[in-house]
């Protein structure tokens, strides 16, 4: 991707984390925090920084999230999107972000590490840290007050009182010289929580600024609750909290055994080819619901390296599909679809296969057919194509 020539800043956004602790089964940073996911929104602070220095964006995530990440990026930072880059993810945060570095522009000289998960952090803090590092500091970690007592506890006894005086609590994004950071990360040896950590290991002096409430890490499900809680009144004058996405697929025929399409089985008609069923419909459908949610694609989670979806049929798909959003904050408020096929005939049993179709999806599903007046593979009887609309909603 062409990096324009400008950049001295660049941020790295990891977001490549499972989100075990939130108990969220889609990874945690497409998880919806109001109208947009965790991720959306800490690009939407990085937005409102660069706008006075355009800076590099580095989007670390979980493999097969790639384009899930370029849709936030291309949703929240539209004037700086020749400057995102998007890559894969490790095991640990410390490994995503060294996939991270690997990305970073040659000229950039002050990198950010920001933790997606900190997704409300305000563009002030970015602003406190880049400022720091520009003023030579080697690394700068935003920091926050602690307002608990903190007890030392070894085996379930308090073994000794902390003096929270002298602490505090590190947040991101934090800043550091490029090259102190590039040099940390070729010599670490062991995996830090934190980069100011890996750095401070290095020998390298780290400075603290003021951090900011409002960048705490949604790690819980009390977290997520309380960042919806401050996400919404924003929310209530920005755009709705549905989203509509469009899915197609083609099949042909050619499979064998029963023809299967919009979840029924149609005896005596021939069968279509593909990894599962082959219902165009069904996967067309597939890809409206994910699209609309933002979450990839059919080949993000049902591609032929998942094997246990072969020869599947539709409610398979579809229920896992319904899974899918739910994780993610998703419900699901319609779908309409249409096929072009000259077989099957559907008139009689369109009825029994939008039911079938709704119940799979958990919302209305209304499914119409045409043929194409013997125009392309589909007038000519080699396949059929199916054509998807979704409408999905926060709940
Ligand atoms: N292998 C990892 C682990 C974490 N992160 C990112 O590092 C940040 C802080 O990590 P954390 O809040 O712990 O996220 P998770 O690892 O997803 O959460 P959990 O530990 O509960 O699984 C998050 O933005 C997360 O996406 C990452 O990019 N790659
Ligand atoms: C980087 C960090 O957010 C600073 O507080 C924190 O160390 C991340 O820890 P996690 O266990 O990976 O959430």
């Amino acid at each position: 991707m062409y990096i324009a020539p400008s950049p001295r800043v660049a941020v790295i956004v990891v977001a490549a984390g499972s989100g075990t602790r939130l108990r969220a089964r889609a990874p945690k940073a497409f998880v919806a925090v109001g109208a947009e996911s965790m991720l959306c929104h800490a690009l939407h602070g990085i937005a409102a920084v660069s706008s006075e220095n355009p800076l590099q964006t580095v989007i670390v995530v979980p493999p097969g999230y790639e384009d899930a990440a370029l849709d936030d990026a291309r949703a929240a930072l539209p004037s700086s999107e020749d400057l995102v880059s998007v890559t894969p993810g490790g095991a640990t945060r410390q490994e995503s972000v060294a996939a991270g570095l690997a990305r970073i522009a040659p000229q950039v000289e002050i990198v950010l590490v920001h933790d997606a998960a900190r997704a409300l952090t305000p563009p002030e803090v970015y602003a406190r840290v880049i400022a720091a590092v520009k003023g030579g500091a080697a690394g700068v970690v935003p920091v926050v007050p602690v307002v608990d007592t903190i007890k030392r506890v070894e085996a379930g006894r308090v073994v000794a009182a902390v003096d929270r005086s002298v602490l505090s609590a590190a947040q991101t994004p934090q800043g550091f010289d490029r090259a102190v950071l590039d040099a940390a990360y070729a010599e670490a040896s062991d995996d830090f929580t934190d980069d100011a950590a890996l750095v401070a290991a290095a020998g390298h002096d780290v400075v603290a600024v003021e951090g900011d409430p409002m960048a705490f890490k949604i790690t819980t499900p009390a977290d997520l609750d309380r960042a919806h809680a401050l996400v919404a009144p924003r929310e209530r004058v920005s755009p709705p909290t549905s989203r509509v996405g469009i899915g197609t697929d083609v099949h042909a025929f050619g499979g064998e055994g029963s023809l299967w399409l919009a979840g029924l089985e149609w005896p005596g008609e021939q069968a279509l080819s593909g990894h599962s069923d082959g219902d165009a419909i069904a996967h067309a459908i597939v890809d409206a619901l994910l699209a609309a949610a933002g979450l990839g694609d059919i080949g993000t989670h049902f591609g032929t390296d998942h094997p246990e979806y072969a020869g599947a049929h539709a409610g398979v798909f579809l229920e896992r599909t319904r899974e899918i959003l739910a994780e993610a904050g998703w419900r699901v408020g319609n779908v309409s679809v249409q096929v072009q096929a000259n077989r099957p005939r559907f008139a009689a049993r369109r009825t029994e296969a939008e039911a079938v179709l709704s119940a799979a999806v958990g919302a209305p599903v209304s499914l119409s057919a045409t043929t194409t007046d013997g125009l392309g593979f589909a007038g000519a009887g080699e396949g059929v194509a199916a054509f998807a609309i979704a409408m999905v909603y926060l709940g």
